[in-house]
């Protein structure tokens, strides 16, 4: 009876939880990104000020709920030496946003370069 209770109520009230990876280059606007995803989907989320945002040295966790899913935002660090620690999380995820800024020509090979790395460890 307890399976079959607690069966229907995670049926009806617990979320299908994802985990997506936020990756890209040091500056792209990851933590942004998240921050503004936060802002505009969890109702009493008070964003932080932008210009608030310092570049990522470990790891940012937000949680975004979309529906019946529940989206778990890990926003890492572009930094060269911290991009050796992307794979590790690569293997755990759901999916990755991979964010990139259209307005640095000038990085956008170091850009697909970091973004091959992942696919080919
Ligand atoms: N104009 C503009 N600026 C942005 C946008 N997204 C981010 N920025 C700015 O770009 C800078 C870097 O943004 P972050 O979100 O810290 O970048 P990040 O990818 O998390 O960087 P790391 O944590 O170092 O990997 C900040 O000064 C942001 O305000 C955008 O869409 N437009
Ligand atoms: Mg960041």
């Amino acid at each position: 009876m307890y399976t079959l209770l607690s069966g229907l109520y995670k049926y009806m009230f617990q979320k299908d939880e994802y985990c997506i990876l936020i990756l890209g280059l040091d500056n792209a606007g990851k933590t942004t990104f998240l921050e503004q995803s936060k802002t505009r989907f969890n109702k009493n989320y008070k964003g932080m000020s932008l210009s608030k945002i310092t570049t990522t040295v470990g790891l940012n966790i937000g949680t975004v709920d979309v529906g019946k899913a529940r989206l778990m935002f890990w926003d890492l660090g572009g930094q060269e030496e911290l991009q050796s620690l992307w794979d590790k999380y690569y293997a755990e995820c759901h999916g990755v946003i991979y964010v990139i800024d259209s307005t640095d020509e000038e990085r956008l090979s170091e850009s697909k370069e970091a973004f091959d790395l992942p696919l080919h460890s």
